[in-house]
């Protein structure tokens, strides 16, 4: 039996690599294909990679169009996923619903006024498998919610350290991502002219609308790493003061996929090994490596050994772009600076294709759970490099 799905943004980049993977998976069956302006085109004319359904008719954007599949991906701009999901369900109860936008991501009411505005949508499972807690939350869902993409590769790179208790609860995340992080509908500071042979910033100061969601869930990250059910009690009586926080600049890269983090924060324990530091880690240092970055590598060996999806390099190499591109892979590479105030920094670079393990990659994952798949179903580990 193979699970019939619909795809709603059919036209857009996400849309777009969901449909690619969705191509490769040997459980589905590809159904409705929908777009919003494009409604009534051809999928061949807005996605020619996609040369299997370039005959496609592409369908209105409407609940009576997506209902009657067992899984509806929703790839559509912010705020249109909510009300959509409730009609859906309305005439499919059963449908396994993943949204790719930021609709249900945050369960903070107050951050998603905020930083998005209008009322709060509420939450559903959040769609990163290797956070504490998601695999289980996800096994058999009906929603889904995909995470960002600097989320993603931001919880991938400082998770290990905040639960292990390596690091202080500040983190520094300054990351890179191609145009196609943008979408596909044209602006202005995105015309090639202005890409092209320049890297920019944009967001700088805390405004960026991902800042939330990576505290979000690296905040669960240092909890779980915490107190899981051991009996120890929260660092702090007031749940609030445990919080973490992030200070996060995004860039523009000239290029079209791919997000390079470079994730940061300070040491609990000194890099030189005075273990009378600040801040209750988890691990042990006397038993573990003297040094610094060997002991922090061996954390997120541990962390990461049973994940299929991330992975920590060998020593001396550096995650790239172009090795996960195409692949639903996330890449680490970790190192600490021992000379960087008091402690020493704990410097995490992670690469991801936005698109794929940052997007449609993610979504698919999470769909193999919801479905009681094998997680890796249908899903690439090998990059597209050079
Ligand atoms: N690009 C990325 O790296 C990531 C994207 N996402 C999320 O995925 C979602 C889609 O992003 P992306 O593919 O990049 O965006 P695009 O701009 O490339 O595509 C948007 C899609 O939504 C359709 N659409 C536009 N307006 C409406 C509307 N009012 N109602 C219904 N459908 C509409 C468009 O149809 P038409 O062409 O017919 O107008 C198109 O299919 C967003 O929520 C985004 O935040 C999440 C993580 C990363
Ligand atoms: C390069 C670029 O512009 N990237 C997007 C983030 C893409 C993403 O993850 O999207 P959503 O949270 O919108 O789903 C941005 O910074 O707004």
């Amino acid at each position: 039996m193979t699970f019939s799905v619909a795809v709603a943004g059919a036209t857009g980049y996400a849309g777009g690599e969901l449909l690619r993977l969705l191509l490769g998976h040997p459980e589905v069956t590809i159904g409705a294909v929908t777009a919003h302006s494009r409604a009534g085109e051809l999928l061949g004319d807005h996605q020619p990679q996609l040369l299997p359904l370039a005959d496609r008719e592409l369908g209105r954007t409407d609940a009576a169009t997506l209902a009657g599949h067992d899984v509806v991906f929703l790839a559509l701009p912010h705020g249109a996923s909510g009300p959509l999901a409730a009609e859906i369900t309305e005439l499919s109860p059963d449908a396994v619903i993943v949204d790719c936008g930021a609709d249900h991501r945050l369960t903070d009411a107050a951050a998603w006024q905020r930083f998005y505005g209008g009322e709060h949508p509420g939450s559903w499972p959040y769609g990163l498998p290797e956070l504490p807690g998601a695999r289980e939350q996800l096994a058999g869902t009906s929603r889904v919610a995909v995470p960002g993409c600097y989320p993603t590769a931001a919880t991938l790179a400082m998770a290990p350290a905040l639960a292990a208790g390596l690091v202080q609860p500040d983190i520094v995340v300054v990351a890179a991502s191609g145009t196609s992080g943008a979408g596909k509908s044209s602006k202005p500071h995105l015309l090639g002219s202005e890409v092209m042979g320049s890297l920019s910033v944009y967001g700088v100061g805390g405004g960026h609308r991902h800042t939330p969601e990576m505290v979000q869930n690296l905040t669960l990250a240092r909890n779980a790493g915490a107190h899981p059910g051991s009996g120890e009690s929260p660092r702090t009586p007031d749940g609030a003061a445990d919080q973490v926080t992030v200070s996060f600049t995004p860039m523009l890269a000239p290029m079209p996929r791919g997000i390079l983090a470079t994730v940061s924060a300070p040491l609990t324990v000194p890099a030189t090994g005075d273990s009378a530091a600040a801040g209750a880690p988890t691990f042990d240092p006397a038993a573990a490596p003297a040094d610094a970055t060997e002991r922090a590598r061996e954390i997120y060996q541990k962390a990461y050994a049973a994940e299929p999806f991330v992975a920590v390099l060998p020593e001396g190499q550096w995650p790239t772009t172009a090795a996960t591109l195409g692949a639903n892979t996330c890449l680490l590479q970790v190192a600490v600076d021992p000379a960087a105030g008091p402690t020493g920094r704990l410097i995490v670079i992670a690469a991801i294709d936005n698109l794929t393990k940052g997007t449609a990659g993610g979504a698919v994952q999470c769909m193999n759970l919801a479905l009681g798949l094998p997680e890796t179903t249908g899903l690439p580990t090998v990059g597209v490099a050079p």
